[in-house]
């Protein structure tokens, strides 16, 4: 089965969300919610995407202590109706237990499921700032981080297309890769250090995060089709 297509709703105004929901929602059955649309948009942005029955990730990237990471993901789900939502690896073992025990608790209220994913290493970091960091070897700090997230029970993660292949390996098909960083032909990789392509992506993803590539197009209709034609005519 293809994976699923994610559009990043990196906007503030409500005029750009609106053009984005509009023209992209034949494509698109998920959207994802980030800081930016949230913190400036949020209520109306995943009500007008409840309407229209699509699916919400919101990407928020928790990060803290276990007892508020508990706490605001039990608020965040009982004010919005999420499919998807995510936390930092990086915080820790017991700060995802807490943010899975949370989320356990939310999708047996609401009788419906609710994916957990973690963030490993983030895609605009390259092996030199993991250097500075006093990190090193992307693909195995990436790999530790997917073994802690799938040990605290959470349904998968988010990695670059590069370390997707190996985390399918070791950590088994059903646990989930979401990829973001995807560019199409040469386009600038904006802030991204580890990008891939949709061809990449197709093979070792669940879910594929579109942003810039598509957001930022000269000609926004005609990025639309292209990225549609193409994506028929994959595998
Ligand atoms: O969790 C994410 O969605 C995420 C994780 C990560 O490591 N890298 C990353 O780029 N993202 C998000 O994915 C989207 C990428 O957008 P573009 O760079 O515009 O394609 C943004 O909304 C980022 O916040």
């Amino acid at each position: 089965m293809k994976p699923n297509l994610v559009l990043a709703l990196d906007f503030q105004k409500r005029e750009c969300i609106d053009y984005w929901i509009e023209q992209t929602q034949h494509l698109f059955d998920w959207y994802k919610v980030g800081m930016e649309a949230f913190y400036a948009q949020g209520d109306y942005t995943i009500a007008k995407l409840f309407e229209r029955g699509k699916h919400i990730f919101l990407d928020l990237k928790l990060s803290d202590i276990p007892n508020t990471v508990y706490k605001a993901t039990k608020a965040l789900l009982s004010r919005y109706p999420i499919d998807m939502i995510n936390v930092h690896a990086l915080s820790g073992r017991d700060t995802l237990s807490a943010f899975k025990e949370a989320l356990m608790e939310m999708a047996d209220l609401y009788k419906k499921p609710i994916k957990a994913i973690g963030v490993t290493l983030l895609t605009s970091l390259s092996e030199e700032d993991l250097q500075m960091l006093g990190l090193t070897n992307i693909e195995q700090t990436v790999m530790t981080l997917a073994h802690i997230v799938k040990n605290a029970g959470l349904d998968g993660v988010v990695c670059s297309t590069k370390e997707a292949p190996r985390i399918k390996q070791k950590l088994g098909e059903e646990f989930l890769t979401v990829t973001p960083g995807i560019r199409f032909d040469q386009l600038s990789p904006h802030d991204q250090k580890r990008t891939g392509t949709l061809q990449e992506a197709v093979k070792v993803s669940d879910f594929i995060i579109i942003g810039r590539a598509l957001t930022e197009a000269q000609n926004p209709q005609e990025a639309i089709r292209t990225l549609q034609e193409r994506w028929e005519q994959l595998p």
